[in-house]
C-alpha cells in the first residue's frame, strides 16, 4: 500500500507525507543506505534517535547472503534486521552493473558470476520482484538496466540509449506482471531511463506513467557523468513526473545536490556518501566540509559543528537538561590517526545526522513557505568554511 499526501509546495519544490506498510515518511526524504542488512557503523537504536524514517535494502546483496532461505525464515527484511520503519530495496540491476565486465545483459535478464563465490548467477524482473517480495520491502524498484554513461570509452549515443532504455521499459511491464501474480501489497516504482537526452527521459517518463506505478525514480544519474550533466537531468526531469505520486532520484548526492533536487521536485533521495565520506575521516558540517587527517585539527577542542545536536558533537542531554559535552575534533583526529573503530562510528553518527537534520530543516522552511531563504542561507553558511 502506498499514500502520498502533498501537503505544500513553493515553486516546483514540495513537503508531502508517503503512509507505507509500516509507517509513514515525511518528505523530502534521505535514505540512509544498508548494504548487507545494516547502515555501516551505526545501530538501529542510533537511527531512530537521528529519526531515520526510512532505509534501503539491497536486494543483490542479501540475496546472495545470506540468502533467500534465511530472510523468509524471519518472515522478511524487518524482523532479520531488528528495523520496524520502511524499508526500501533496490532491484538488483544497478548492483549487478557495478560489477563491471562479469555479466552478460540479455533480453531475459543478467548472466554474471556471484562475487562472493563464483557461482553463476541469472537475475531477470520476475526474480527481482521474487527476491524483494520475501524480503517484503515497503518500496519495491522494477528491474531495470542503468544506462551507462560511457562505454569502452565512448560517450553513450543516442541509439544506444534508446535501446537500453526500451529494454527497461519492456522490464518493467514484466515486473509490473509478477509483482501482481505474486499478490505483493507494497509498493512497486517505475525508474526513469533516457541517459543525458531529454527526449529519451520523456518517452520514458510517459509509457512508464501509462503504465501506472505508485511512484517513480528517476535512474541512469550519478554514473559519472560530469556534475552539470546530472544536473541537467535533474532540472529537466522530476517536475514532469505526475504530481501526487513520490520522486526518487536514485544515488545522489552531496548536501548542494539534495537542496537544488528539492528545489528541481524532488522527494527521496538516498546516496553512499554520508556513510561511506565518515568512513575516510570526511565529514559534512553546516560551514563546510572537513578532512579529519589534516594535521590542523590535532588539538581543536571545538566538536566538529557547534550548530550540531548529534552524539558525536553535542554528546547526551542528561535527564536534568545539562549536556555531557561531545568529541572535539582533536579526539576524533587522534581516532582517525590510531585507526580506532570509534572514529569511523561517531562520523557515521555525525554525517547521516547532518543529512537528515538536512531534510529536516528544508520541511521545515517548506511549511513556513520561506524554502528560497532556506537556500541561499544554506548556500552562505556553507562556503562560510569550517
Ligand atoms: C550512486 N549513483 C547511482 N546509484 C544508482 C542506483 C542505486 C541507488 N542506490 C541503491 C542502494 C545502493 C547501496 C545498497 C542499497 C541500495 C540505481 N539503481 C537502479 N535500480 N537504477 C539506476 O539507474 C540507478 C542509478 C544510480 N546511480
Ligand atoms: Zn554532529
Amino acid at each position: 500500500m502506498l499514500q502520498f499526501e502533498l501537503l505544500k509546495t513553493e515553486g516546483l519544490a514540495r513537503r508531502g507525507r508517503l503512509t507505507l506498510n509500516h509507517g509513514v515518511v515525511q518528505t523530502p526524504i534521505f535514505m540512509p543506505v544498508g548494504t548487507y542488512g545494516t547502515v555501516k557503523g551505526v545501530t538501529p537504536r542510533s537511527l531512530e534517535e537521528m529519526q531515520a524514517q526510512i532505509i534501503l535494502g539491497n536486494t543483490f546483496h542479501l540475496w546472495m547472503r545470506p540468502g533467500l532461505d534465511v530472510i523468509r525464515q524471519f518472515g522478511g527484511l524487518h524482523r532479520f534486521e531488528r528495523w520496524d520503519r520502511p524499508i526500501l530495496t533496490d532491484s538488483g540491476g544497478f548492483q549487478v552493473w557495478s560489477l563491471g565486465e562479469m555479466r552478460k545483459i540479455s533480453e531475459e535478464g543478467v548472466r554474471f558470476a556471484s562475487p562472493v563465490n563464483g557461482d553463476k548467477l541469472f537475475l531477470t524482473p520476475e526474480i527481482s520482484m521474487q527476491i524483494q517480495t520475501v524480503l517484503d520491502s515497503d518500496i519495491v524498484m522494477q528491474f531495470d538496466e542503468c544506462t551507462p554513461y560511457e562505454v569502452k570509452g565512448h560517450l553513450t549515443t543516442d541509439a544506444e540509449a534508446r535501446a537500453s532504455m526500451e529494454l527497461s521499459l519492456r522490464w518493467a511491464q514484466r515486473c509490473r506482471a509478477e509483482f501482481a501474480r505474486l499478490e505483493n501489497r507494497n509498493a512497486l516504482f517505475g525508474i526513469v531511463q533516457g541517459g543525458m537526452f531529454e527526449h529519451l527521459r520523456e518517452e520514458s517518463l510517459a509509457a512508464l506513467v501509462d503504465m501506472d506505478f505508485p511512484g517513480y525514480a528517476i535512474g541512469g544519474v550519478s554514473v559519472g557523468e560530469p556534475k552539470e550533466e546530472m544536473l541537467r537531468i535533474m532540472a529537466h526531469t522530476p517536475h514532469r513526473l505526475p504530481a501526487h505520486k513520490p520522486r526518487y532520484l536514485m544515488g545522489v548526492g552531496t548536501p548542494e545536490d539534495l537542496v537544488a533536487g528539492v528545489a528541481a521536485g524532488v522527494d527521496m533521495f538516498d546516496c553512499v556518501m554520508p556513510t561511506r565520506n565518515a568512513r575516510n575521516g570526511h565529514l559534512f558540517t553546516r560551514f563546510g566540509d572537513l578532512k579529519l587527517r589534516n594535521a590542523r585539527h590535532r588539538a581543536d577542542e571545538r566538536p566538529l559543528d557547534e550548530t550540531c545536536s548529534c552524539y558525536a558533537c553535542r554528546g547526551t542531554t542528561a535527564p536534568d537538561g545539562s549536556v555531557a559535552g561531545g568529541f572535539s575534533r582533536a579526539y576524533l583526529h587522534h581516532l582517525e590517526r590510531c585507526g580506532e573503530m570509534l572514529g569511523p562510528m561517531l562520523c557515521t553518527i555525525h554525517n547521516l545526522h547532518y543529512y537528515l537534520n538536512l531534510m529536516r530543516e528544508i520541511r521545515e522552511s517548506l511549511e513556513a513557505g520561506r524554502f528560497e531563504a532556506f537556500r541561499v542561507q544554506f548556500a552562505k553558511d556553507r562556503a562560510r568554511g569550517v
